[in-house]
This record gives structure tokens, C-alpha cells and sequence, in this order.
């Protein structure tokens, strides 16, 4: 449990910092000035992916260890081994970093890329259409504006994100016991085959109720905290 808080602490500041300081490189207007000039929707989408694209990178082994420590099912199923594969995940890094290398931290770091680069751009448009759409001009957006807002940001960037997800997280699962896929390309193919399109969207209505209140709370706190360092 400790463990995921101390990644989402981390992947959510370099994203939110790394958003801020790209719309503040293109547009040249701080924070406070953005209401009264806001910043056009290309920009917002650049600075967003560019956010996607660095945390993708900062999340890919965190993400990894997550995955495995999740889907490490079997020992309860095998009376004989009462061990666990994975004590935990500092356990579970040393492993693979013995077991695949360096490398294998960033197994499906190429889908975990291509889920969060674009997804991410949709994310902050959503997030400030909709603000926009319900602040009168010139103001601040209100709490209930920021908190549906935010939510429904988060629900569109992850439908938008599940078909990467699903062959991010088997991409991360493979190498564990050999190799199934050739690569990305063929992860996508083969399950495509067995599954059928429907593959694609797997697990897409539980990612989206759990996106509405995290990034609810989310862009709560970013907008809270920014409003009190300025
Ligand atoms: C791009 N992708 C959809 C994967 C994530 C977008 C929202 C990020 C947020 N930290 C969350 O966990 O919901």
C-alpha cells in the first residue's frame, strides 16, 4: 500500500510540474495570468503530452512492480510452495534487475508511452474546456467546477488510454515466465486473434469509475495548492 502512494506522490509531480512549466515556456503567461489570456487548447494538448511523456518514463518501473506484486497469484494456489515468487517490492526489483536486467524495469515501457503521451494531452483539454465552460470570464473556476471537471478529465483520458493499457500490463507480465510475445506489435496481434476486438477494452468501466473521484481530488489539490503559492 505504501508502496503506490509513493509512486503516485512522485509520477503526479512530475507530471503536473512538467505540464505547468511547458505552458508556461509556450504561452509566456504565469498561472494568475491565465485567466484573463488563456492559453489556446494546441498548447494546453503539447504541454499535456509532454507531461504524459516524462511520467510515462518515471512510472515504467514502478508501474512494473505493480503489475507483478498484483498478479502474483499462484503460490496460494500451490499448497506445496508457500513462498511467495515476490517478498515485496523492493524483493521484487532486485529480482528482476537479477533475473532480465536493467531492461526488464522498462518491460512495455513502449505502450505505457503511447498510453500516456496522447491520453494525457486529452486529459488537461478536458480538464479546461469544461472549467471554461462554467467560469464566467476572467474568474477563477469553483471548487464543484474543478472537482467534476478533473473527474470527468480523468474518465476520458483513461477510455481514451485502456487499449495501451491492457497490452502495456501484458507486456509486463511476459518475460516472467519466458517469452510469449515478439514484441509490442505482436503483443497486440496475438491477443487481438485469440480475443477479438473486444480485448481492447478490457477492464475500461472499472478504470473510468475509479478515474471520476482520484482526479476529482486531483485537480482539486493542484488548483488549492497553486492558488496558495502564488
Ligand atoms: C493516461 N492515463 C489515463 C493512464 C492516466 C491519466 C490520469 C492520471 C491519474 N494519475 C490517474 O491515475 O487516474
Amino acid at each position: 500500500m505504501s508502496f503506490p502512494i509513493a509512486s503516485v506522490a512522485l509520477v503526479n509531480s512530475v507530471l503536473f510540474g512538467v505540464y505547468s512549466n511547458t505552458l508556461l515556456a509556450l504561452t509566456a503567461t504565469s498561472h494568475q495570468e491565465r485567466r484573463a489570456q488563456p492559453p489556446s487548447y494546441t498548447n494546453i494538448f503539447i504541454a499535456g503530452c509532454t507531461g504524459g511523456l516524462l511520467q510515462a518514463y518515471c512510472l515504467a518501473p514502478f508501474d512494473l512492480i505493480k503489475v507483478r506484486l498484483q498478479n502474483q497469484t499462484e503460490p496460494r494456489m500451490q499448497i506445496a510452495s508457500s513462498m511467495p515468487r515476490y517478498r515485496g517490492p523492493v524483493h521484487c526489483a532486485s529480482s528482476i534487475l537479477r533475473e532480465e536486467g536493467p531492461q526488464g524495469l522498462f518491460r512495455g515501457s513502449w505502450a505505457l508511452v503511447l498510453r500516456d503521451t496522447p491520453t494525457l494531452g486529452i486529459y488537461f483539454v478536458t480538464y479546461e474546456g469544461l472549467c471554461r465552460q462554467y467560469t464566467p470570464e476572467g474568474q477563477n473556476p469553483s471548487s464543484a467546477t474543478v472537482l467534476v471537471a478533473g473527474g470527468f478529465a480523468g474518465i476520458a483520458s483513461w477510455i481514451t488510454a485502456t487499449p495501451f493499457d491492457v497490452i502495456k500490463s501484458r507486456m509486463q507480465m511476459d518475460g516472467l515466465k519466458g517469452r510469449k510475445y515478439g514484441g509490442m506489435l505482436d503483443c497486440m496481434a496475438s491477443s487481438f486473434r485469440q480475443e477479438g476486438i473486444g480485448v481492447f477494452f478490457k477492464g475500461m468501466t472499472l478504470n473510468s469509475a475509479r478515474a471520476f473521484p482520484v482526479n476529482a481530488a486531483t485537480f482539486l489539490s493542484y488548483e488549492y495548492l497553486l492558488r496558495l503559492w502564488r
